[in-house]
């Protein structure tokens, strides 16, 4: 069966600059994918190559049966992927209330915002605060509200613990693990223990290329991985 994100002989970079060789990887229908790899290893180009904010070179992006690599960010995003970057993607001036109901507006459903506080209650008691004024967290988890208001069937989360207090990291990856029971997770983390506790499964990103895949137990032991983690 193919798999639900198919990534085939992926080409992709900025200008002249080639940051993404040859990248192969496939995404289940379920669950959470790890993307590692140190700084600059090509994890943030691959994010925007799946959403379509920089366009493939070479090679194939087939997204639940179809070849997406030419569609605008839109389209992917109405076809059901949910991207939260590693910038904070909040209105830092509008309240909490705002963002979802702007968050919400595309989908005319109310009872989207209600999901996404159950999700994340804290996000309640913060309705009329202006997003910019949420801690580190509380603005990751409301960036990552607002991209599940487009009720995504694939959600690609860019270091969503970045800048997080450690003692709200705990949080952030219990939900984290409990979307990726109903949905296709991509996690990009810094924080390797986490990100694998999120993903059943593991790619390596080396200067671009896939270096090491597989289980998440069998990466974490690898005796290479940390060669590839290393600065
Ligand atoms: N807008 C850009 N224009 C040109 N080169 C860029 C741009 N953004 C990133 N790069 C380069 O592409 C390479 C890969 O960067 P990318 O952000 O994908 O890495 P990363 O693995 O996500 O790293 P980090 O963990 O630091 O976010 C780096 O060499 C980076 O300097």
């Amino acid at each position: 069966m193919p798999e639900f994100l198919d990534i085939k002989h992926l080409d992709a970079g900025y200008g002249r600059s080639q940051v993404l060789f040859d990248v192969t990887l496939g995404i289940p229908w379920r669950g959470g994918v790890a993307v590692l790899g140190r700084n600059g290893a090509g994890k943030t180009t691959l994010m925007k190559t799946i959403v379509g904010e920089l366009p493939a070179w070479k090679g194939e992006v087939a997204f639940d049966g179809r070849d997406i690599s030419r569609r605008a960010t839109q389209e992917r995003v109405r076809a059901g992927i949910g991207y939260v970057p590693q910038e904070h993607s909040v209105f830092a001036r509008l309240s909490v209330r705002d963002n979802l109901a702007v968050g919400s507006l595309a989908k005319k459903d109310a009872s989207a915002v209600d999901r996404v506080l159950t999700i994340f209650p804290k996000l309640g008691q913060r309705l009329d605060q202006p997003a910019g004024t949420l801690s580190g967290g509380e603005r990751k988890m409301l960036a990552i509200g607002r991209a599940m208001l487009g009720d995504p069937k694939l959600l690609l989360l860019d270091e969503p613990t970045e800048g997080v207090w450690i003692g709200v990291i705990e949080e952030i990856t219990e939900r984290l693990i409990a979307l990726a029971k109903d949905i296709a997770v991509i996690i990009v983390e810094q924080h390797l223990d986490l990100a694998l506790r999120v993903a059943d499964y593991a790619y390596v990103l080396d200067r671009g290329r896939v270096a090491l895949q597989g289980e998440a137990g069998e990466v974490r032991s690898n005796p290479e991985l940390m060669r590839y983690l290393a600065p």
